[in-house]
């Protein structure tokens, strides 16, 4: 049984669908690109979350991520085990259902019941730029059980790249500043590509695809082939977030929401697959900026500490509380990297 919590008001009442298109319209429409800012600064406080379109991934292009994610965990177990993500420096690779506890979600002694399968970016060796610890080496499946899969992952991955820059380049006017002020910051971003299979529960909450978490980083997207993630709005309620043909469904993490002195929304959130018949799929594209990019609070506008303004020497301490509420927050500066490592309890000098 659904706890009293739960809601099963349609998500997309409570979740707004934007346009991205008038981003890379050329000539531009200086009106439509500034309604879809206020839209996204809207989006960003109320919700966390918003769905997209007009991000330039055809629906056969998103058909086949979805597609690429079937394959793999369709594999044998022995195949998938041989990918195991122990293996990896990086923890890339395949979790067992076993093992699927989320990184982000606190403990409360119960697994999480999903596979997952995780790529990241790599970086030959020999790269000149900076050395970053969460750079490096995917687990690949061998080519001869997965023709063509490697190829279709990669051209996916530097899609889901082009689509949270347009993303970045949305929020960037939001918080009234250059467009380019989150690109440029994410020209070697710490990116990774998350695959997950839920079976059906056929539950209540008790049975949990992924625990109630927030996300670590900056920007999350998502694209699912069935209906399990659900988003906790400010007043306690559980809201399904349904696949809208599409669109990818984006939400923002701590380091966007630190970064906007907790205006901007990271929202809790959860996956849970109530049906009794449907295997649910998810892939799930978490983007950070570069490793050392530096994260200086920028006061949204209106929010009682200025216009859109860096605030970058703030001296207060690191609070990570709901956003609004008493006024934004200023953050010492910090660096992504560093950030979403001490966040996942990883160290780094
Ligand atoms: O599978 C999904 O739809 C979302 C999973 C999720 O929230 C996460 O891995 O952070
Ligand atoms: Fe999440």
């Amino acid at each position: 049984m659904a706890s009293p919590a739960a809601s099963h008001q349609p998500g997309h009442m409570a979740i707004p669908l934007i346009d991205l298109s008038p981003l890379p319209q050329s000539p531009p429409d200086a009106e439509a690109v500034q309604r879809l800012a206020a839209e996204v600064d809207r989006a960003c406080r109320q919700v966390g979350f918003l769905y997209v379109s007009g991000h330039g991934v055809s629906e056969e292009e998103m058909q086949g991520l979805v597609g690429l994610t079937r394959r793999l965990f369709d594999l044998p177990q022995a195949a998938k085990d041989g990918l195991d993500a122990s293996k990896s420096a990086l923890a890339r690779g395949y979790n067992s259902q076993e093992l699927g506890k989320h990184s982000c979600t606190p403990e409360d002694g119960r697994q999480d019941v999903k596979e997952s399968f995780t790529l990241g970016v790599e970086r030959a060796a020999g790269d000149p730029r900076p050395p970053s610890p969460m750079h490096g080496p995917n687990q690949w499946p061998p080519e001869a059980l997965l023709p063509g899969w490697r190829a279709e992952a990669e051209a996916a991955f530097s899609r889901l790249l082009g689509v949270a820059r347009l993303m970045m380049r949305a929020l960037a006017l939001a918080l009234r500043q250059p467009e380019a002020f989150f690109t440029d910051k994410c020209n070697d971003p710490v990116a990774q590509l998350v695959l997950f299979r839920y079976p059906p529960t056929g539950g209540g909450d008790a049975e949990r695809g992924c625990g109630a978490h927030t996300d670590c980083g900056f920007l999350t997207f998502v694209c699912q082939d069935a209906p399990g993630i659900e988003v906790q709005l400010a007043d306690g309620s559980w809201f399904a977030a349904p696949s809208l043909p599409g669109t990818f469904l984006v939400n923002l993490g701590d380091l966007a929401q630190r970064w906007t002195g907790d205006v901007y929304r990271s929202t809790m959130h959860r996956v849970v697959n109530r049906s009794s018949s449907e295997t649910r799929h998810s892939a799930v594209f978490f983007c950070n900026c570069n490793f050392d990019a530096l994260v200086e609070t920028i006061v949204p506008a209106g929010s009682g500490g200025g216009t859109g303004g860096c605030a970058g020497n703030g001296s207060g301490d690191d609070r990570n509380t709901e956003g609004g509420a008493g006024g934004p927050h200023m953050y010492p500066p910090v660096t992504a990297g560093k950030y979403i490592l001490e966040k996942l309890g990883l160290m780094w000098d």
